[in-house]
């Protein structure tokens, strides 16, 4: 059994930060580091780059997350790349530009990173759901506001970080890591 009581997530993101820090249980250091993001739709491919560049920038164990949205009417685009989207246009102008879609499927997969001394693995959530009409709710952050996980009712942003962390895409990923990586739940 392997224990981790404190871990580095290279993220220049907080509110990935906090959700770490709750799922895992444990303290989580974000370093802000610039690493290699390759221009790629899939999140793992992404994240297993991000992982190797952390590691031998750190040379200790150290965690990465990649997480995309991706709607099914637009063969998965945006996927990985829809930090490009919220950045320009926000998820309102996400919206917009879906406004005409009735297929409003979409899924939201984190590929969780650790690399260490022997190398990188990958652990992955993902969660089916659909884009709302409108944003919905002030909590979270990204695209919370507008995705509606299936069978909840309610999108992450009008959840409590509780309730997000009992079901997200990012939850499933840490529990394939303890599972991947043998650690305590
Ligand atoms: O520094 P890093 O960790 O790369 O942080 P980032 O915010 O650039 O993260 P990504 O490259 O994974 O980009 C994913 C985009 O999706 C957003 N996002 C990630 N996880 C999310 C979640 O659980 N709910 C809503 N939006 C999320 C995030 O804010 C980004 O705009």
């Amino acid at each position: 059994m392997f224990a981790l009581d404190h871990i580095s997530l290279i993220t220049g993101n907080q509110g990935k930060a906090r959700e770490y820090e709750s799922l895992l249980g444990t303290e989580v250091t974000a370093v802000k580091e610039s690493l290699t993001e390759i221009q790629e739709t899939d999140v793992v491919r992404v994240v297993r780059r991000k992982a190797g560049d952390a590691y031998a920038k750190l040379k200790s164990p150290v965690l990465v997350d990649d997480t995309g949205l991706a709607l099914s009417a637009w063969n998965g685009l945006p996927g990985a790349l829809v930090a490009w989207f919220l950045d320009a246009v926000g998820p309102e102008g996400i919206l917009e530009m879906a406004a005409n879609l009735t297929d409003r499927r979409a899924t939201v997969t984190t590929a969780l990173g650790y690399a260490d001394e022997e190398g990188v693995r990958v652990f992955t959530g993902t969660l089916d759901g659909s884009l709302t009409t409108e944003p919905r709710g002030d909590n979270g952050f990204g695209y919370d506001p507008i995705f509606l996980p299936d069978g909840h009712g309610r999108t992450f942003a009008e959840m409590s970080s509780d309730e997000k962390n009992a079901v997200s895409h990012r939850r499933l990923a840490v529990d394939a890591l303890r599972e991947g990586l043998g650690l305590a739940t």
